[in-house]
């Protein structure tokens, strides 16, 4: 979830750094121009781009410590994260930095770091930091007697805040904090000792296990469920949904009775939107590139070269991954070599249509998915058409099952949604909420729409294939099935992928892949793609959150092109 995390002197060497997804070394420059050289204000974050940037300082050894982030993701656990890592790498490396200001030659941060992210992420995501009003918080002194007084469960950032107030509260006799060694790997919680948590108070809870397959493993006597989904329905209010849609909106064109949406190769205008988008308006205008080639010279290789590096950086800006951006210049220049130029408006035009071309070989699939022609199809073989969605967290898995359940409610098909999310809490009564309200708003069409769920904890690929054999029994026509958010990278659970494939079986398996994210999306679609074993593989994207990177849509081009290959990429 982390874009990049790295540990500098106040004079720009970099000791360590972990780099998750390339970033803009602009990101690292405008926190040292701005906040460094020209302001001294005393917030150590800002937002850059579409990036936000956290910083804690060690003035005693004129260390930096910056995080690098997504601002769309709310990430709880970051002021932990830099304080912990802070803590533990002034510990380990500390004294040599006392006396050698340098470079660390021999740091080997990264195993104490990972392990640390972990950690917290893995806190954060179990128990989320509730969100209080702002004027129900208690001043500092109410906290600090508070902390002192109640025998509490301490979450990480509660206990970092018990800490500070504890050494920035006035003294009351008694000796402040102890001499006790910590551990690199302690919380401040556990290494504040009898300031945390006294003895005979309630004990830390520890953090719950999962096994490879995504299904908790019990520790200790820990057999409680972690379900806390029953009973909570009437909690949901689904009274809106009618009341939230313009009910005066065309939600699309019907054909033989079949509700249909726009597919891209009835669009002609789909590439050349896309070419748009990938150029900015001062591009299209001019094809500012290429302004030097004018009036009948021959193109050479040498004099294209300028023109062609400044389109490559270009469409890199726009997302495109560099692969696919090099490629995309060579079809251009291909085009262009020996090619006695006309006058301005002709190359122009050509390099228009070439990269159009180019564009409309890599996006066309392979094959085409008309998905309610599979489904009637299957449904001769009188079982369910299943539909899996996976991607990393937080893409809009959900949400995405969610438009497609109501485009198929609207061809009155009997919809039933899984419910495999079984990690991160409150995804079933997300899913719920969704179902409640498209039963609300599809129910005069005459689709059914239910949700298959088993609660938490339990193993994702087992409640598919109950959910699969569930519809068969109940005459379902389309099961679709919502997974887990997992980061690519992560190998424990990326691992239980293909078992899901394998079990579940589902026909259409659909990744999805935030527009914002940039160039790792290529890393991303590969990984799932390798994850889902050697005899399945993805296929096709759901590109979410376009809304929100504008013209920076070059991600969609980049996964497609890298993950399916084309003719056009020879990939
Ligand atoms: N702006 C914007 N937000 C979106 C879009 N799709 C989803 N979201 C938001 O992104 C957030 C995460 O969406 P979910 O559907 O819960 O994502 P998920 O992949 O199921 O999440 P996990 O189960 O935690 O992995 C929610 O706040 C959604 O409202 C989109 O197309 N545009």
């Amino acid at each position: 979830m982390l874009d990049a995390f790295s540990i500098l002197t106040e004079g720009g060497i970099v000791l360590w750094s972990r780099t998750f997804v390339p970033i803009s070394s602009r990101i690292i420059n405008s926190l040292i121009c701005d906040k460094f050289i020209e302001s001294h204000s005393g917030d150590k974050s800002f937002t850059k781009d579409s990036y936000s940037v956290k910083y804690e300082l060690a003035n005693e050894l004129g260390l930096i410590f910056v995080v690098v982030y997504q601002s769309l993701l709310q990430l709880s656990f970051i002021d932990d994260l830099l304080e912990n890592v802070k803590r533990m790498f002034l510990k380990l490396y500390g004294t040599e930095l006392k006396k050698n200001k340098g470079p660390l030659p021999e740091c080997k941060f990264d195993y104490y770091f990972d392990k640390k992210l972990e950690e917290l992420e893995e806190f954060g995501r179990i128990r989320p930091t509730p969100v209080t009003k702002v004027d129900a918080l208690p001043t500092p002194e109410q906290k600090y007697e508070e902390n002192h007084t109640n025998s509490v469960e301490l979450t990480p950032t509660q206990a970092l805040e018990r800490l500070r107030l504890r050494h920035s509260a006035p003294r009351r006799g008694g000796r402040r904090g102890g001499s006790r060694k910590i551990s690199p790997f302690e919380s401040p919680a556990q290494s504040s000792g009898d300031e945390a948590i006294k003895p005979g108070k309630k004990p830390a809870k520890k953090m719950r296990k999962w096994a490879v397959d995504g299904a908790m493993q019990d520790e200790d006597d820990d057999n409680k469920p972690l379900d806390f989904s029953e009973g909570n329905t009437s909690s949901i209010n689904t009274s809106s949904a009618n009341q939230m849609v313009d009910h005066s909106r065309e939600w699309g064109s019907t054909t033989n009775g079949e509700f249909v949406l726009k597919d891209l190769g009835e669009d002609d205008d789909f590439t050349a939107s896309i070419l748009d988008a990938t150029a900015d308006d001062k591009t299209i205008e001019s094809f500012g590139f290429f302004k030097s080639f004018i009036g009948g010279k021959q193109i050479s290789t040498e004099s294209l070269q300028p023109a062609l590096e400044k389109m490559r950086e270009h469409l890199m800006k726009k997302n495109v991954a560099k692969g696919i951006a090099d490629h995309l210049c060579e079809s251009v220049e291909k085009i262009l070599i020996d090619q006695k130029t006309g006058n301005f408006q002709t190359i122009k035009n050509k390099v228009r249509q070439t990269m159009q071309d180019s564009l409309r070989r890599i996006l066309t699939p392979g094959s085409t998915i008309d998905v309610l022609r599979e489904i009637r199809q299957v449904r001769r073989e009188l079982r369910p058409f299943a539909i899996s969605f996976v991607g990393v967290n937080g893409v809009g898995k959900s949400t995405n099952l969610s438009k497609v359940a109501f485009f198929l409610l609207q061809n009155k098909l009997k919809i039933l949604i899984a419910a495999c999310d079984t990690f991160r809490s409150g995804a079933v009564e997300q899913l719920r909420v969704h179902v409640s309200n498209l039963k609300e708003l599809t129910e005069r069409e005459g689709g059914r729409i239910e949700l298959f769920d088993r609660g938490y904890g339990k193993d994702a690929a087992t409640i598919a294939k109950d959910a699969v054999d569930f519809a068969t029994k109940e005459d379902f026509d389309v099961v679709l099935i919502d997974t887990a958010g997992r980061r690519h990278s992560d190998q424990r659970l990326m691992g239980s992928l293909e078992k899901f494939a394998s079990l579940a079986k589902p026909d259409l398996i659909l990744m999805v892949a935030e527009a914002l994210v940039g160039t790792d999306s290529v890393a991303q679609a590969q990984n799932f793609n390798n994850a889902l074993g050697t005899n399945r593989r993805l296929d096709g994207f759901v590109i979410s959150k376009c809304d929100t990177v504008g013209d920076m849509v070059g991600t969609m081009i980049s996964m497609v092109a890298d993950v399916y290959g084309s003719e056009e990429t020879g990939r």
